[in-house]
């Protein structure tokens, strides 16, 4: 894959007065510019490198100077910008116009200078001229000395910049589609208008029989297959046939299995990311790859009905290590859901963690839960989060935070969590009745009390794509009782059980209302309460969100949705709709 990082350009506007007003602010301005940086790259891109600022040659007085701060930037591959400054400048004169970037503009809250004021009159040009762009200034005054960033002006900064970093990961990427729509599944049917116009990423697409003819003719590397097996028959675990009785596979038969989901592993990986090792075998086109950040894979039902399932080729590749050792997870949705992949995209960009993939399956009440096993739930409710095994590794919980579950981004993953996660995770013989071709799945139960937060791309006739959300806690149900229920759902795949956090209106009114107002089959999970990031983001793609329970404190959004009106849901829609997408 082509790996251009985004970076983010530091601009220091100021008064362009010379003579005395523009002197003594240089320094000021200059070194506001320098701690943003500074803030800024404690940030990291999913490959755990530090996020890159460049800031402007000069501080920037009127529009010569913003044109060659905009030449430098286009040089250096700046996506997003944040405009700094402790002081009045002229708005229009010294605004980024550039229509791609994501734009800030840090207002200095002091009262010698007028750096909030300026910060006012930049967002009005914004607003006026169909440039969103996000405002932020302290809540309290700082002395015009204090060269400290405020927690809230930090925070903000922050937020900005991770979901700015996101949206320049995105662009130029691919989403490949590895087979075509699964089963009627509406998500699959990949529409490259949404990945053009909202991500700026453009779609590819192969037919699985591109996997058979990689088998057949060796296109993988041969040395790696001979240590990927070896790795997997150590630490993959093959558990017992629980769905096929007389009818399973021999064991000799599984060991082809196992072969081949290998192999499959990767070549799906090598389609997506290319691979040079396979330019040295001669196959300089198969080297290249997609360039794809995302992928899906489609594989019911004319793969499965005939080859092994994608279940462990889905697994590890969105897992954070392999045979290979620690790296960074790869975003592969299962049956090819692209929406919910775009939210895995989303949620692994904003957190640099492994995304989980899930069928959102049933709805247990307290009531059900008591009348099915006799036990008193402790909680409103559960959704069972369970797909046959496509859910990352890293959603066996067995990372920790702090000593508590968490799913972390690889750089901070030991080989001892590796290896947890890796012994947390057994791989039942897939069910023939569903999967004729065999293969494995990999099964789990998530451990209990990890913040993570659901979501899910819907695409909307007349409407356009919005973005769903909830936020929640992973729930353990004592061994005895999950049996119970597992036993009657699908023993053989991994489950995550879910309790949202409820708000007690609308869609978070209680569990129930969560699980019948999910827009599809499928939702995305992450480590974390990573909401407020998900909506900047969305804000700045132009996605309206139409469910979530984040509180509204958290929320940022460009400084313009303000005049879209008072209800902050109904602003977003608006807004959303007049700007329309980002790169159509
Ligand atoms: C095996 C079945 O076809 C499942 O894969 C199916 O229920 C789904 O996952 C639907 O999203
Ligand atoms: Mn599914």
């Amino acid at each position: 894959m082509v790996e251009v990082m985004p970076k983010i350009g530091i601009r220091p506007t100021i008064d362009g007065r010379r003579k005395g007003i523009r002197e003594s602010l240089e320094t000021q301005t200059m070194n506001m510019a320098k701690a943003a940086a500074e803030l800024i790259g404690t940030l990291k891109y999913p490959n755990g490198k530090p996020v890159e600022c460049v800031i402007a040659d000069t501080t920037i007085g009127g529009v010569n100077e913003a044109a060659a701060c905009a030449a430098k930037f286009a040089r250096e591959g700046v996506t997003a910008t944040l405009t700094v400054t402790p002081c009045w400048c002229y708005g229009s004169e010294t605004m980024d116009m550039d229509p791609l970037t994501q734009k800030a503009v840090w207002g200095f809250n002091g009262t010698e200078r007028p750096g909030a004021v300026y910060l006012a009159a930049v967002l009005a040009a914004h607003a006026q001229k169909g440039l969103p762009a996000f405002g932020i200034y302290g809540r309290d005054v700082q002395a015009a000395t204090d060269t400290t960033i405020p927690d809230d002006v930090r925070g903000k900064i922050l937020g900005f910049a991770r979901a700015a970093v996101a949206v320049g990961m995105m662009r130029g990427k691919s989403y490949l589609s590895m087979g075509s729509v699964a089963m009627g599944i509406a998500g699959s049917i990949v529409d490259p208008e949404f990945f053009e116009d909202y991500l700026n990423m453009r779609c590819e697409s192969v037919d699985m029989c591109e996997i058979i003819r990689r088998v057949n003719e060796k296109i993988y590397d041969e040395e790696e297959f001979e240590r990927a097996l070896a790795w997997t028959k150590k630490n993959c675990r093959q558990y017992q046939d629980i769905y096929n009785g007389a009818n399973g596979k021999s064991q000799a038969d599984q060991e082809k299995v196992w072969e081949y989901v290998v192999k499959m592993t990767m070549i799906g990986r090598d389609l997506m990311a290319g691979n040079p090792e396979l330019a040295e075998k001669g196959f300089r086109e198969e080297a290249e790859g997609h360039n794809a950040i995302a992928g899906g894979f489609q594989g019911q039902r004319q793969w499965t009905d005939h080859m092994p399932n994608g279940d462990f080729m889905e697994t590890v590749l969105n897992s954070s290590f392999d045979w290979n050792g620690i790296r960074e997870a790869f975003v592969l949705a299962t049956e090819n859901d692209a929406l919910n992949g775009t939210a895995m995209l989303f949620g692994h960009l904003l957190s640099n963690s492994a995304s989980g993939f899930s069928d959102v399956r049933t709805y247990w009440s307290k009531e059900a839960v008591k009348q099915a096993t006799g036990y008193d739930l402790d909680v409103p409710g559960l959704i069972h989060l369970i797909n046959s095994g496509a859910t990352t590794m890293d959603a066996t919980g067995c990372e920790s935070l702090d000593g508590k579950p968490a799913m972390k981004p690889f750089w901070e993953i030991s080989e001892t969590e590796a290896q947890a996660c890796l012994d947390a995770t057994s791989w039942v013989p897939a069910n023939l009745g569903y999967f004729r071709g065999g293969g494995f799945s990999s099964r789990f139960l998530t451990k209990g009390g990890m913040p993570i937060t659901l979501s899910r791309i819907n695409r909307v006739k007349g409407l356009g794509p919005v973005l769903q959300i909830a936020e929640g806690y992973t729930y353990e149900l004592p061994e005895n009782i999950h049996k119970i229920i597992d036993d009657r759902t699908d023993p053989g795949w991994p489950t995550t059980w879910f309790v949202p956090n409820l708000t007690g209106e609308g869609a978070f009114k209680d569990v129930y209302s969560v699980m019948a107002n999910w827009g599809a089959n499928h939702g995305a999970f992450n480590y974390g309460h990573i909401g407020a990031d998900l909506i900047t983001l969305a804000s700045m793609l132009r996605i309206p969100v139409c469910m979530h329970n984040v509180p509204e404190d958290k929320i940022f959004r460009p400084a313009v949705w303000n005049a879209f009106g008072m209800d902050k849901e109904g602003a977003d829609y608006r807004a959303c709709a007049a700007l329309g997408p980002l790169y159509r």
